[in-house]
């Protein structure tokens, strides 16, 4: 099994916080102490995200903080760079568009992953029929590609979906882009224990969470949470304590 599924296999309540590498006051620089603020507080994996400029999936939070990072000449390659100077035992996971990995080649973008902390990827416009663009390449490295399931997809193609899923599934909460803070559909929950019943794979919940009482409600139901938005506000308004308690909270 691959490093990432077996780290969130181990553990009950999984927080994994989703961060815009660049957005930071000293850009790529004040990624490593990100990371380590994220990781002392306890997250079991942490989601890099890829400032991109077409980010469709992304609510106003995250586009912003890319327009920032993007400001500051951020790159996938600036990106994998750096992470090859970190030095954490929490897995990262990459969030990016396929278009900079398109860009940076696909079989260059795979080498440069060796030797950082990379263990997973999410690709949120790869659909699972084009998989074969990166999935050939990674097969036998320990690095994950991470399927995002909605909620409201039938089961038959849900199915199809988690067959084959490594590292964790994630479970998108609300149809619509991220950060979203509305009321979760009642039939949330069934629907979460629904997709964990069908795989052996931790299935992990995120899009929109930004409170506790939410975080609790889908711990209960799934193998933990995933928060972006949130996360991104706080640490670009400097409540670095926030983030910490928020994340001890969680776990
Ligand atoms: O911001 P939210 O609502 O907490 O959702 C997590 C999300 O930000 C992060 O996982 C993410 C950022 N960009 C994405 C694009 C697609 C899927 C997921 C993401």
């Amino acid at each position: 099994m691959k490093t990432l599924q077996m780290t969130l296999s181990n553990k009950k309540n999984n927080f994994i916080p989703y961060i815009m590498a660049g957005d930071h006051e000293k850009g790529l620089e004040g990624l490593k102490e990100t990371i380590q603020l994220l990781e002392e507080a306890g997250s079991s994996a942490i989601e890099i995200g890829v400032p991109f400029s077409d980010p469709v999936a992304d609510g106003p939070v995250i586009e912003q903080a890319g327009l920032r990072a993007l400001a500051r000449n951020v790159s996938l390659s600036s990106i994998l760079e750096t992470l090859k100077t970190v030095d954490t035992k929490v897995p990262l996971v990459i969030m990016t568009y396929f278009n900079p990995i398109y860009q940076l080649g696909i079989e260059k973008f795979v080498a440069a992953l060796e030797g950082t902390p990379v263990k997973g990827l999410i690709i949120p416009d790869l659909p699972k029929e084009h998989e074969g663009y990166i999935k050939p390449f990674i097969n036998d490295k320990d690095i994950c590609l991470v399927p995002l399931v909605s909620l409201t997809t039938p089961l038959s193609r849900q199915k199809e979906l988690v067959a084959d899923a490594e590292g964790f599934i994630y479970a998108v909460a609300i149809n619509g882009v991220t950060g979203k803070e509305n009321a979760y559909s009642n039939q949330l929950d069934q629907h979460l224990k629904a997709l964990s019943s069908l795989t052996d794979v931790p299935v992990l919940t995120g899009f929109g969470i930004s409170n506790l009482t939410d975080v609790e409600r889908f711990n209960k139901v799934s193998s933990g949470v995933i928060v972006g938005s949130k996360i991104v506000r706080d640490l670009h308004e400097k409540k670095e304590q926030e983030v910490v308690t928020f994340i001890k909270k969680s776990n």
